[in-house]
């Protein structure tokens, strides 16, 4: 079942070693197929060298494993929950790629202080509370899709405008209408925030980007037309 997007998020999973982003084993990526209200993720602890496309698990959007030999990803619940309630999400990465991993841990937002940033983030990517004891003890995995919804929700921000999070104490998660784009946001997202740090190193002025330069770099690239000013 599935099998071209077995192979799709094969060659995606593929991509973050690639890009720097994970070691080992760290990290995921998956993709859904929103007819059949399935998604399919890599295994969980196999090694990126050793991985095939057979090897992708085929979940439910409990994140139940429908087909597959091996033990989806354990962040397969976070998936899962951000499938259920981010319905314009096509595919979705987690990495421990370390300049994101920093903010994440220092529980600081990534802000954005450039264009670089302002092309594929309106905004500073968020930093969401780390799971409360009773999270972690209520639910049998362990699923941050809760406080990721939740950031989001409370900060009042577009999960597709700010296609990224930093979960405390963890690391970051991004995602877009496609498993490749969602990639690409990763990578972003590392590269942008390897960049605050040393902006942030430089000077201790506040250089957040206005917003009329963040409306103008993230509309550009989004089509929409926004001039100075004006929406
Ligand atoms: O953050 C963690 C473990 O703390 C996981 O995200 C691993 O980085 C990847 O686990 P699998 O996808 O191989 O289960």
């Amino acid at each position: 079942m599935l099998e071209d997007l077995k192979k799709y998020v094969y060659e995606q999973n593929m991509r973050l070693p690639k890009l720097n982003l994970v070691n080992f084993t760290w990290g995921n990526v998956s993709a859904v197929d929103r007819n059949k209200e399935l998604f399919v993720i890599k295994p969980s602890g196999v090694d990126y060298n050793k991985m095939k496309p057979d090897d992708m698990v085929v979940c439910d959007f409990d994140g139940k494993a429908v087909e597959g030999d091996l033990n989806p990803s354990s962040d397969t619940p976070t998936h899962a929950y951000l499938y259920k309630h981010f319905k314009k999400i096509g595919g979705i990465v987690h990495t421990h790629s370390p300049w994101a991993v920093s903010f994440a841990q220092a529980g600081i937002d990534v802000p954005a202080l450039g264009t670089t940033h302002a092309d594929t983030f309106y905004g500073s990517v968020p930093v969401s509370d780390a799971l409360t004891k009773k999270e972690i003890e209520s639910a049998y995995e362990y699923n941050t899709g809760v406080v990721i919804s939740r950031t989001f929700k409370e900060r009042n921000i577009d999960y597709m405008d700010v296609p990224a999070v930093l979960v405390r104490q963890h690391g970051p998660f991004t995602w877009g209408e496609t498993a490749d784009k969602a990639v690409y946001n990763a990578k972003v997202l590392e590269i942008v925030s390897e960049m605050d740090y040393h902006t942030l190193q430089l000077t201790r002025k506040s250089c957040e980007v206005p917003q009329f330069l963040l409306d103008k770099h993230y509309y550009r690239k989004h089509g929409r037309n926004a001039y100075y000013g004006q929406k």
